[in-house]
């Protein structure tokens, strides 16, 4: 592919900055540096789509870190500003499937810009529904390296052709597949973005390239011909022409590489395997800053100057060798270290090779980070432990800055929409991580910025793909801009440039093509304030790193609460379900035991009225006594409220019967429900097959526990109830449904399909029938019965028999119990129940002072 070089642009922006950790002043606009520079419009460039930003994102990012609230409308305004600045670019790249997928994926591709993600059910996110993150390009599994790169890397190599310097970084927790995206694997079709990159810039450069006449300020460059030949077997045979880039022929060109990691927290050059100290530790180098105002510079990196694609391929393959690689769970071969591969590109102009602005110097970075891991997943200890700690305090500081930058623009994006003024900027704080304080120039706007994403959707850790969302949507809000070199002339200032040696001296040609040379003279070091600098940088960096523990210690305690609160909500919905399916079982075995109980009072209704009509009420009251009680105590037990005391009252009068203590009762049982919604009760005469006149019953239409379930009616309790001179009647108010329907199923009597019911058995002396006993029974307030006390006094324990007197009114449960009060004492007598037998004390109670 064959794509012609840009016409290179002036810089955009200026470089009088002030250090980022200065205080955040209110100052006016002119004042303010690079890192405080408003934001610009969106340029389009190379095809690539506009930014669109993760939706939907509400709560914190890595490790708690980044704030709550951003979402597309949080974008800074984009009609503000530089036009050569951008919103930093993202894309998504997902790992494939391992063999063996232990979880479901959790991503889904929508689109080749936008992804769901849909959290698993063990995810603490349970409440968070599906959301959709947006990139500037998504690639699923299936793609390829080379296409990877092409549509990633590519642009960005060709901005280095033209002059432009470029940063690209790949970012990710442990295991997404980062290092496979950067470096790649072993076979020409495995190779990643570094291989191919350096084979375009080569594959370009070819037969163009020539000497420079110029030294490299404030580096440490290029082994002589024997280091080189040392640098290993070469591992690619030729200069490819694929991805080579039509670049200007009237210039020569002199690639450099250079190759540095960041391991915990110290820099070390990965192409000097000679440095290292004397008791054999590598020797790590320091970021200086460059005195004329320019960003951070790597001092004493060495760069190497490589002809072919294969000497360039054989320095990388060389760091590759030194960087710290370890095993950790989730990754055999996990990077601990973020590793920097920087190509340089020089030009000169072929025909003015001495004029300073005929030489051009630009500088791609890639940049493998190390991923954010979890001590937990990754069962780190040790230096392992140290490292993890070192790596995510790093990313840590990383959002920070992308988060202070993303906010520093948006203030003076509104402040432009208001026609300027003082705004009071934060601080960016580059300088809490290596990392972020030698691309702190890329942040500013000193070159464009290519985030990749990566993520593998089978890890475990939905969470902390989340957050790697979130960091994404937060760091491509950030606008970087182009920074094309000119010139030497206007690039006098930038100590990261090569630099013109006087005509006189021999040293630029002194070597075979390349020169080495320190050049730091320019920043005498005062040993005290060095020192003052060394003790100040590492008590930062306990502070973060006590920071990031309390982070880590914060949210590792919120999980577990969480997690707990999940269990114990799981455990009470079990427990309040298995306690519904109970309540039901039990009410439906209570209706059915209440339906048996009328069911077989009515029978013995009937068998008694055709033989013995004075004995029949007797035996209906025995028998329905003692089924009652029987279902009462089985009910009890299970269910307190669910006891059920019917009261009757029979005025000689009006012969009106009371369902009052049911309907009170109602209250706390939930059966009674079935009573409680009956509020027409009606009560007529039917007769009965045998030409009796049999109970008169209204049922239930459709009750409310009918509904709920498949509850039947119940039969309540039936208590007779003697007064003086009125004949006895026993009344049963008997909620049913339609299993009572049918006249053969109740001994003959037929039951209507109305509300509640009221059974009452066939009169002694029908004469004394009239039709006020027939009428409804009036409710009784609530006050008439409590509910708990009657149900205690049911269970209370009777050991004896006793009769007591009270006015005229004689309260006889069963036949027995009024046989022995008829020969003991007479009228005027009250019976108290033995063991077991009905408390019907409380009917004494109303009965007294009512005389009948
Ligand atoms: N797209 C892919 N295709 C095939 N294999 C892949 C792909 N992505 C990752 N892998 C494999 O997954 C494993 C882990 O990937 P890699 O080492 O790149 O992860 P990482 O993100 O760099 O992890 P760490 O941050 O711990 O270094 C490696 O064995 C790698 O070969």
């Amino acid at each position: 592919m064959v794509v012609p070089p840009k016409t290179p642009v002036t810089r955009a922006s200026s470089r009088n900055k002030v250090p980022a950790t200065a205080p955040a002043p209110t100052r006016s606009r002119k004042a303010q540096d690079l890192s405080r520079l408003p934001a610009a419009p969106h340029k389009r460039q190379n095809g690539h789509n506009e930014l669109g930003n993760a939706t939907g994102i509400t709560a914190a990012t890595p490790l708690g870190f980044f704030p709550a609230g951003l979402s597309n409308s949080d974008a800074p305004d984009r009609g503000v500003g530089d036009e050569d600045r951008e919103p930093l670019k993202a894309y998504l790249r997902i790992r494939s499937a391992p063999e063996n997928p232990t979880h479901t994926p959790y991503l889904t591709v929508q689109s080749n810009t936008t992804v769901l993600t849909s959290p698993p059910l063990q995810s603490l996110r349970l409440t968070r529904p599906a959301t959709a993150y947006t990139f500037n390009g998504v690639f699923p599994p299936s793609t390829s390296q080379a296409t990877f790169f092409a549509h990633v890397a590519f642009p960005l190599v060709q901005d280095l052709m033209a002059g432009e310097n470029g940063l690209l970084f790949a970012y990710g927790v442990s295991g997404a597949g980062k290092t496979w995206t950067i470096q790649g694997g072993k076979g020409d079709d495995d190779r990643g973005l570094v291989w191919r990159a350096l084979r375009s810039v080569m594959g370009s450069v070819k037969g163009l390239q020539g000497e420079i006449p110029v030294r490299i300020a404030g580096k440490t460059v290029i082994p002589d011909e024997g280091a080189r030949e040392s640098l290993g077997s070469g591992l690619d045979s030729e200069d490819c022409v694929e991805g080579t880039i039509k670049v200007d022929r009237n210039y020569t060109y002199s690639v450099f590489v250079s190759y540095a990691e960041i391991y915990n927290e110290k820099v070390f050059d990965l192409l000097d395997p000679s440095g290292t100290t004397p008791s054999g530790k590598r020797k790590a180098l320091a970021l200086k800053s460059d005195p004329s105002g320019g960003g951070k510079y790597i001092h004493g990196l060495k760069e190497v100057r490589v002809r072919t694609t294969k000497e360039a391929h054989d320095a990388f393959a060389m760091g590759l060798l030194a960087r710290q690689v370890s095993g950790t769970k989730v990754n055999h071969h996990s990077s601990r270290s973020h590793a920097i591969f920087s190509v340089r590109v020089v030009r000169v102009h072929k025909g003015r090779p001495t004029d300073p602005n005929s030489i051009h110097n630009s500088r791609l970075s890639i940049v493998d980070l190390a991923g954010s891991e979890r001590s937990k997943a990754t069962l780190a200890t040790g230096d392992r432990l140290k490292e993890s700690g070192s790596i995510n305090k790093s990313l840590m500081v990383l959002g920070q800055c992308m988060e202070v930058l993303r906010l520093n623009q948006r203030k003076l994006a509104l402040a432009d929409s208001h026609g300027g003024g003082p705004v009071k900027l934060g601080v960016v704080p580059f300088r809490h991580s290596k990392m972020t304080e030698l691309f702190q120039d890329f942040f500013i706007g000193e070159g464009r910025a290519v985030m990749v994403v990566n993520v593998n959707p089978y890890d475990g850790g939905f969470d902390e793909i989340v957050n790697v969302m979130r960091f994404s949507a937060l760091a491509s809000q950030v606008r970087t801009g182009h920074s094309y070199l000119s010139g030497l002339a206007s690039l006098a200032q930038n100590n990261d440039v090569p630099q013109m040696m006087p005509e006189d001296t021999d040293d630029v040609t002194a070597s075979d093509d390349i020169s080495t040379e320190e050049g730091d003279e320019a920043e005498p070091e005062d040993p005290l304030v060095t020192h003052l600098f060394e003790q100040l940088e590492d008590m930062r960096q306990k502070l973060y790193e006590a920071e990031m523990r309390c982070a880590l210690i914060e949210s590792e305690t919120r999980e577990e609460v969480t997690r707990e609160m999940e269990g114990r909500m799981r455990a009470m919905e079990r427990m309040f379900s298995e306690r519904i399916m109970f309540d039901a079982e039990q009410n439906e075995a209570k209706i059915d035991s209440k339906i048996d109980l009328v069911n077989k009072a009515m029978m013995a209704a009937r068998a008694q009225s055709s033989n013995d009509p004075d004995d029949s009420m007797s035996e209906v009251e025995d028998q329905l006594t003692r089924l009652d009680q029987d279902s009462n105590a089985f009910l009890d037990h299970e269910l307190q409220g669910c006891l059920s005391v019917h009261d009757q009252v029979n005025d000689g009068d009006s012969r009106s019967g009371s369902t009052a203590s049911d309907e009170d009762e109602a209250a706390d049982d939930p059966i009674d429900d079935v009573e409680k919604e009956a509020s027409e009760v009606s009560e007529e005469w039917i007769p009965s097959d045998d030409g009796s006149c049999a109970s008169s019953i209204s049922l239930p239409a459709r009750t409310k526990a009918g509904r709920r379930s498949s509850a039947k009616p119940i039969a309540r309790s039936i208590v007779p109830v003697v007064s003086g001179t009125a004949p006895v009647e026993d009344l049963a108010t008997v909620p049913m449904g339609k299993e009572n329907e049918r006249p053969e199923a109740n001994g003959g009597i037929r039951l209507s399909t109305r509300k509640s019911i009221h059974v009452k058995a066939e009169p002694k002396d029908e004469s004394r029938l009239d039709n006020s006993a027939l009428t409804k029974l009036p409710n009784k307030p609530m006050a008439a019965t409590k509910p708990k006390a009657v149900s205690r006094s049911w269970k209370k324990s009777v050991d004896h028999v006793k009769l007591e007197e009270i006015d005229a009114t004689m309260v006889i449960p069963n036949k027995a119990a009024r046989e022995t009060a008829a020969a003991a004492a007479g009228a005027g007598t009250v019976y108290v129940p033995g063991e077991g037998e009905v408390d019907v004390s409380k009917k004494k109670k109303r009965c007294s002072g009512k005389p009948r």
